[in-house]
């Protein structure tokens, strides 16, 4: 049973581990579901409490979406949710007109895209950004504090695979123990109904994100599996 919860959406990301910190009461976590590529699954993923739902724009994703495509979505998009562009290593002048067409509250840069780079698309537009970084190691966390001063929230997932992301499989949580970054944090990679809860307990993510465990099959949202997977991390 957890414990009432301060209102957490109203919290920027970066008060919450100190919150958690001083309070030692977890607050309510954010929810992104991910890969949404028609209306019904953003109203499914809206209607089960999910705080973001995640675009992708990378055509060799069974989830890409066009830009049209996602400034449509973009617009229908209920105010209860953030709408998350995801990119992978775009261009300067395509990331702009990407920005431009969709208007996302959030950028998703999901290669290997600098912290430079992420400090350029804030100053010039009126986005958060969030970078995805794939954990193999101590190691590789520890480099993901270059992105301090300039992303807004760092999305730990598995390695890429065959995809960049999206792969349908989790990483060793237990290598964000001591996790002593000064970046909120989400969690993402193999999250699923079944497991999702746990992930929640066993670690500080500010966020859980979800692409193939939402899934039929890939690419088509299940929202059965939506309604379970926000369920699951509402009540962890
Ligand atoms: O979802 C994709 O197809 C994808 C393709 C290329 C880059 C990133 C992609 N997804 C980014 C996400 O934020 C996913 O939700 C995250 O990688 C977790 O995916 P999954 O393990 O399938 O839940």
């Amino acid at each position: 049973m957890r414990a009432d919860k301060p209102d957490r959406q109203s919290r920027s990301p970066g008060l919450r581990a100190a919150h958690n910190r001083v309070i030692g009461a977890r607050m309510s976590i954010q929810i992104k579901i991910c890969g949404i590529r028609d209306e019904a699954a953003m109203d499914a993923a809206a209607e089960a409490g999910a705080t973001h739902i995640g675009l992708v724009h990378y055509e060799p994703s069974p989830r890409h979406v066009t830009l049209d495509q996602a400034a449509k979505l973009r617009m229908r998009a209920p105010s209860s949710l953030k709408v998350v562009l995801l990119l992978v290593n775009q261009e300067p002048k395509p990331t702009a007109l990407a920005i431009e067409a969709v208007r996302p509250d959030v950028v998703q840069f999901h290669g290997s895209e600098t912290a430079e780079w992420l400090k350029v698309v804030k100053e010039n537009a009126p986005v958060e950004v969030w970078k995805a970084r794939g954990l193999q190691n101590a190691q590789t966390l520890e480099r993901a504090k270059a992105y301090e001063g300039a992303a807004d929230m760092l999305l730990f997932d598995a390695p890429a695979q065959k995809l960049p992301g999206g792969n349908g499989t989790a990483f060793d949580w237990t290598l964000l123990k001591g996790y002593d970054g000064k970046l909120p944090y989400g969690l993402a990679g193999g999250l699923d109904p079944d497991n999702v809860a746990q992930a929640i307990r066993e670690t500080d993510a500010m966020l859980v994100d979800t692409s193939s465990g939402t899934e039929s099959e890939p690419g088509v949202k299940d929202l059965e599996k939506i309604r379970a997977f926000c369920e699951a991390a509402r009540n962890a």
